[in-house]
């Protein structure tokens, strides 16, 4: 069976990503909406209810009036905005991120799609506290840096287009980034995480790293996520060596993230660190992973290795 498939925001930074890893595919079946036709709600709505899915790359508020554009049409939702993301009615698309949540996409009506840098930070932590490695009480901290793509066509514009001549900009100074209420709920915290993002001068990549004290030892760390992702296709658990440096390419242009474990057990540190594509493993990748479990395909056809 061909699966018809509607991305709504397709002329976007996230949506364009989609295209290409689809366009080639012949069990998929892309409806699109020409220049004309995109932001108009009733051909939106005419091309949503043709789909057997619609995969969201919009501003929330936009993302929600897709799924009211709908009504009672048995189209089946990913949505790449945050809207959903702690919504108990959508299921939380990472399929790596628990025994069962793989089934749970499957079988879903509404997917939301994880936050790019919440990929990062849940793939460190949350395997560790459920574990009980990591207490959920612990005052989490994570430090990331993304590619300038992971603000969208806005964002692309400002540093290509001679807005911004920065390398490096931090920002979320107020503490109230939206990705944390996600990352403290799904990583069942009972903290918010201090989360200290910025973007720098590189068009896409993610480093996102969450520093511990008083942490067990190295080889706890890394055995525990080692095990856990053990046969995960797109997560890979290297192990860390003093020696190495952590670059932001590693896994640009790829749909694949590496986590690894860093640390001196004399001072009880460590540093947990992923690496990933915000369009990648982070955005459009994920999105593509959970249409296919969702459709009962290959789970990683058309997805960068
Ligand atoms: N970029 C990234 O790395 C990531 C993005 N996301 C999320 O994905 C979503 C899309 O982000 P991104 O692709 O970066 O954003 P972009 O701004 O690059 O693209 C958004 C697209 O949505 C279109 N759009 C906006 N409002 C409407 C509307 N009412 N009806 C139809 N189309 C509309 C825009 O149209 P126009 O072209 O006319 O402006 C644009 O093409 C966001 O929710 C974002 O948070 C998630 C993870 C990572
Ligand atoms: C560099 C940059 O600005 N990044 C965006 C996050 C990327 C994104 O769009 O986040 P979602 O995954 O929640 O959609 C930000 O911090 O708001």
């Amino acid at each position: 069976m061909t699966a018809r498939v509607f991305i709504d925001g397709a002329h976007g930074t996230t949506g364009l990503e989609i295209r290409e890893r689809l366009g080639e595919r012949r069990d998929i079946a892309l409806i699109v909406l020409d220049e004309a036709e995109r932001r108009d709600p009733a051909a939106r709505e005419r091309a949503l209810k043709g789909a057997d899915f619609a995969i969201l790359c919009l501003p929330d508020d936009a993302a929600r009036e897709a799924v009211a554009l709908t009504g009672d049409a048995p189209v089946r939702f990913i949505d790449a905005s945050t809207a959903h993301r702690t919504d108990p009615a959508w299921v939380y698309g990472f399929p790596e991120f628990a025994a069962g949540q793989r089934a749970a996409i499957a079988s879903a009506r509404y997917v939301s799609n994880p936050g790019c840098y919440s990929t990062g930070f849940l793939a460190l932590v949350a395997p560790l506290v459920a574990a009980g490695v990591l207490d959920a009480a612990t005052p989490f901290t994570v430090n990331a840096v993304s590619g300038y793509s992971g603000g969208g066509k806005a964002m692309i514009a400002e540093f290509e287009g001679g807005g911004e001549d920065t390398a490096f900009r931090a920002y979320a100074m107020g503490l109230q980034h939206k990705h944390v209420p996600e990352m403290q709920e799904r990583a069942g915290l009972s903290r918010a995480p201090l989360f200290a993002p910025a973007v720098v001068r590189t068009y896409r990549g993610m480093v996102v790293e969450v520093p511990l004290v008083d942490s067990p030892p190295v080889t706890v760390l890394h055995e525990a996520l080692d095990s856990f992702y053990r046969d995960a296709a797109l997560v890979s658990v290297v192990h860390g060596d003093q020696a190495d440096i952590v670059r932001i390419e590693e896994n640009a242009g790829s749909d694949r993230m590496t986590l690894r474990v860093f640390g001196n057990d004399d001072r009880r540190q460590a540093r947990l660190v992923a690496t990933l594509d915000n369009l990648g493993k982070g955005a459009s990748g994920a999105a593509v992973q959970s249409l296919n479990i969702m459709a009962g395909l290959e789970e990683t056809a058309g997805l960068r290795l």
